[in-house]
């Protein structure tokens, strides 16, 4: 498949990637497909066809695109994503299309990258083994690593969707109560162990009815795409508070997600089975077939490598993950939002937290500027990429994620 665009046939953002974003240059936002370094303005192409009869009795993509968010386009389900996907493909692979199309490509340079969808509900999982063993030996030393239900069903909670931002937005660090096992009494101000999570999220489209489930292998039915996410969490503040219901104030102040929303059909050749689920067997209505992603990410703080966490390695797949969350008749609505869970890997230089990193500041990190870290300090800008393989050798890079941290106000 080659472009007409002059573009690398294993471009990252080449032609067999096209995730999609919202942008503006001035006006108002509106959905756009990265090709390359460029954002085609896929409403306005999307109309030229739909107005010169070249879409046909299609869904209506025009319309769904001249909207400031994903939500349009994702309440039309997976026949018209396919549709989208084929389409964009064709305008941007065959010369015949290129003068109609060529005036509505704009530089990335120039446009202004927004939050790709309004966030419907949010949900984060807790589907690595290694993260959940690292983090039940921190929080909980006196209970085994693993709670009791872990290997049975996907534990989530539900966070708060309003606060869910496009990469780029500063964080501003949170204030909260917080207790140290040895304080007599609990105290308040600025968290002092500000951390990150690198972790993918699912976004949901094709909405459901109330009282029905997905199962797993419709589920993809409903899985759109993924982006880049960060879980910013305060782990004095979550420390304190969790007991009994989880997390609340620690992790409700700011999620970062990436600006690009990778389809899920660009993900083909990153395909992996999970790393197994035989003991304990899982109940029926989570069998199935389910597949992982082989993707890898690495986090970067203030430009030093600090980690190399590898999706891969996954208990849970997403599949799972939604079948879980609807079993119950829980609908879904386009635009919610899965977070996978914190990639952790076995290895120490893998792990998706600075609270596994460094073992809850135990073991301070050292920067390449010499400086060391325990918990993020303000001023400091975390940046998450991500890469899987795609077709023929080529490389889908996933929207990085970026923020900085700002002083508590
Ligand atoms: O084990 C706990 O009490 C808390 C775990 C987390 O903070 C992780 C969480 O947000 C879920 C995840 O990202 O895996
Ligand atoms: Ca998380
Ligand atoms: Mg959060």
């Amino acid at each position: 498949m080659i472009t007409w665009l002059d573009l690398p046939t294993d471009h990252p953002f080449g032609i067999h990637h096209l995730p999609y974003g919202v942008f503006s240059v001035g006006g108002p936002p509106r959905v756009g497909v990265r090709i390359g370094d460029l954002v085609l303005d896929a409403g306005a192409v999307a109309a030229v066809g739909r107005d010169a009869g070249l879409v046909g009795d299609g869904p209506d993509l025009a319309s769904a695109w001249q909207t400031r968010s994903l939500n349009a386009f994702l309440d039309l389900g997976r026949p018209a994503w396919t549709t989208a996907r084929e389409w964009l493909t064709e305008i941007l692979t065959d010369e015949v299309h290129r003068a109609g199309v060529e005036p509505h490509l704009l530089p990335l340079s120039d446009v202004t990258l927004h939050l790709p969808i309004e966030v419907a509900d949010y949900v984060d999982f807790y589907a690595s083994e290694n993260h959940a063993s690292n983090v039940g030996q921190i929080f909980r030393p006196d209970s085994p690593a693993l709670p009791a239900n872990w290997k049975h069903l996907p534990i989530g909670y539900h966070g708060r969707s309003g606060t869910v931002v496009v990469s780029g937005t500063e964080v501003v660090r949170p204030r909260g109560q917080r207790k140290a096992p040895a304080d007599p009494a609990p105290s308040f101000g600025p968290s002092l162990r500000l951390d990150i999570e690198a972790e993918l999220g699912y976004v949901i489209g094709g909405p459901t009815e109330l009282g029905s489930s997905v199962s797993v292998g419709d589920a993809e039915d409903h899985l759109f795409g993924v982006v880049l996410l960060n879980d910013w969490s305060a782990r004095d503040i979550q420390a304190w508070e969790y007991v009994p219901l989880g997390p609340f104030l620690g992790k409700s102040f700011a999620t970062s997600i990436s600006a690009w929303v990778t389809p899920l059909d660009a993900l083909r050749a990153a395909r992996v089975p999970l790393p197994g689920q035989t003991e304990p067997p899982v109940l029926p209505y989570l069998a199935g077939e389910a597949t992982g992603f082989d993707i890898h990410l690495e986090v970067d703080l203030n430009g030093t490598v600090v980690s190399r966490p590898e999706y891969a390695g996954m208990y849970w797949a997403p599949a799972q993950m939604l079948a879980h969350l609807t079993v119950n008749g829980a609908s879904v609505r386009s635009g919610d939002l899965l977070g996978s869970g914190t990639v952790s890997g076995p290895e120490k230089g893998a792990r998706g937290s600075l609270l596994e990193l460094t073992w809850n500041g135990t073991e301070p990190l050292t920067l390449a500027d010499g400086t060391c870290r325990g918990f993020l300090e303000d001023g400091d800008t975390v940046t998450m990429k991500g890469w899987a393989p795609g077709p023929n050798g080529a490389r889908i890079a996933l929207g990085e994620v970026s923020g900085t941290i700002r002083p508590a106000r």
